[in-house]
């Protein structure tokens, strides 16, 4: 049944190539962690849409791999060109999902996975984008907080920002039809197992299309 409900999703979609997939929820709930595991098991399967941010990089993430890293100017400048599909104000910062970031991984025949915040969430709906979206959230607010102190990335400034913003974040999950799929990251293990068997069917897809072609 829930095979066949995904299947339903999947057959609606619109536009050239895979249908995207959007990641949203709480900061810390563990999306990167889960995109990260996907996208090295099925690297010939989905592709990322790189964000803008004027955000500082934290140790070990890479220009143009994790983040395109811009000022606040040039994003501004970026926005009024119309060079954006969707960005929003997080935590002080500005971020954004450019039209170039999601025409390059659909060029590539790949499915573009967009890792955005609710604003982008609501953004996103109003284009013609037409992706599944998926909802990632944590077992409870104080496991969020735990795993969002003990990665160490954040100031108590932002961290209280980020804690605000999921409360906020959390309530709108629960509204019906804002997310087709609802996966609390509790275990990481059974979490990435439920991300992989709601994708299952189209990842199969991609790999039999992108294989005789
Ligand atoms: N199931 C889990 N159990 C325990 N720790 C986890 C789990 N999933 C992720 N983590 C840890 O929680 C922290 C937050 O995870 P991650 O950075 O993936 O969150 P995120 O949702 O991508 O956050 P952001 O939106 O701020 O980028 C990381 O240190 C990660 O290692
Ligand atoms: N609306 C958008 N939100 C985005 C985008 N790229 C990332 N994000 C979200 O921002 C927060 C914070 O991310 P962090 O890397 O600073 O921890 C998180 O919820 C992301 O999902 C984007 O292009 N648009």
């Amino acid at each position: 049944m829930y095979m066949r409900y995904f299947s339903r999703v999947f057959s609606a979609m619109a536009g050239p190539g895979p249908r995207p997939v959007v990641f949203s929820g709480p900061s810390g709930a563990g999306k990167s962690t889960l995109l990260k595991k996907l996208m090295k098991e099925y690297e010939s399967v989905f592709g990322f849409s790189v964000s803008h941010t004027t955000r500082n990089p934290r140790p070990g993430e890479e220009n143009g791999k994790d983040y395109h890293f811009v000022t606040k100017e040039s994003m501004q400048a970026g926005i009024d060109r119309g060079d954006f599909i969707e960005s929003a104000v997080f935590s002080g910062n500005m971020y954004g999902t450019s039209k170039a970031a999601v025409q390059a991984v659909q060029a590539a025949n790949l499915i573009c996975i967009l890792d955005i915040d609710m604003q982008g969430v609501r953004n996103i709906k109003k284009t013609d984008l037409n992706p599944l979206y998926i909802s990632i959230q944590p077992p409870s607010m104080a496991v969020l907080e735990k795993r969002l102190r003990d990665r160490k990335t954040e100031s108590e400034e932002s961290l209280q920002k980020r804690l605000h913003a999921a409360k906020v974040d959390m309530e709108y999950s629960k509204e019906p039809g804002v997310f087709d799929v609802l996966i609390i990251n509790d275990n990481l293990d059974d979490a990435y197992e439920h991300l992989k068997q709601t994708l299952l069917e189209e990842i199969n897809n991609v790999k039999k299309i992108n294989t005789s072609s």
